[in-house]
């Protein structure tokens, strides 16, 4: 599986790369960033996310016809969020859909891998910053990214940087919540709070020693799978955050450098969106 699974992933490393190139390119064109809405009027999606998942999947398809596929946009367009033990692409064409409207510099092409419903493999490439972070799930860590920093030793929240967004819903309940949990981090005190705009690069930042953890209810699968592995091949830990075991399609996440910073966890004024895998509402 090795040999395969890596030519599997070297085709990630150059569709990612690909994408980036569409995505810059458009970034010169206001026309390609228009702006169209999902589930909020700040939920944006624009025809490049679009383009650019199609030619992710139309590329995968042609050198692996039997894969799935999770993507973005095609799940906003009505297709299932279910992930089976069959190879499946986890897909966000654009995250930071926000950032690329606004040429916010953070803006990533984010593909995870999944067999048997682990995630085997992540790739996110950072586009504006042309950083492409890498990695795969093996006995040693196999983090790759051309900028690495040393990744952070700090178990100390309180000399700790938490990354962490706002999200996409406005709701009175949600933003209360989101306020609460920020209120609460801040008062630890940690040092800073940050947030790129983009979980994806969020979570290469933790997994970069940038930052010592990122926490955020409301992110999608395709948000963080890749992000996940590379976390974890850094030897960072993932968490729900109420404690516990993560599940990548509950939305809720906190990604840390070690184990203490995760302790992050009994901040959080935690909240339950619905599943990615939800049974589709009548
Ligand atoms: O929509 P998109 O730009 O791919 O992904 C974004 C996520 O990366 C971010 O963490 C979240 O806060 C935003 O609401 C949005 O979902
Ligand atoms: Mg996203
Ligand atoms: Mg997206």
């Amino acid at each position: 599986m090795d040999d395969v699974l890596q030519n599997i992933m070297d085709h990630a490393v150059a569709v990612a790369r690909e994408a980036g190139q569409v995505v810059r390119e458009a970034l010169c064109d206001e026309k390609q960033r228009d702006v169209m809405t999902k589930s909020s009027t700040v939920d944006l999606v624009t025809q490049t996310d679009q383009r650019v998942e199609h030619l992710i999947i139309q590329s995968v398809k042609k050198k692996f016809p039997t894969h799935r596929f999770i993507g973005e946009e095609s799940v906003a367009a009505g297709e299932a969020c279910v992930l089976t033990d069959d190879p499946t692409w986890i897909i966000d064409p654009i995250d930071g859909t926000t950032n690329f409207v606004h040429s916010f510099p953070f803006v990533a092409v984010s593909i995870g891998f999944s067999v048997d419903k682990k995630i085997q493999f992540g790739v996110v490439y950072s586009c504006l910053e042309d950083k492409m972070f890498t990695a795969r799930r093996v006995k040693e860590h196999s983090v790759t990214e051309n900028h690495l920093m040393l990744f952070s030793s700090i178990s100390d929240v309180r000399r700790s940087i938490i990354a962490t967004e706002f999200g996409s819903n406005r709701e009175t309940e949600t933003v209360e919540k989101i306020f609460s949990s920020l209120r609460n981090i801040l008062n630890i005190p940690v040092h800073g709070v940050r947030g790129a705009g983009t979980a994806a690069v969020n979570m290469c930042l933790v997994a970069s020693g940038c930052v010592e953890a990122y926490y955020e209810v409301g992110v999608h699968v395709w948000d963080v799978a890749a992000g996940s592995v590379i976390v974890e091949e850094a030897g960072g830990v993932l968490m729900d955050v109420e404690g516990g075991p993560v599940d990548l399609m509950s939305r809720r996440i906190v990604a840390a450098n070690n184990g203490t910073v995760a302790h992050i966890v009994k901040e959080i004024d935690a909240f339950s969106p619905t599943r990615d895998d939800a049974p589709p509402t009548q």
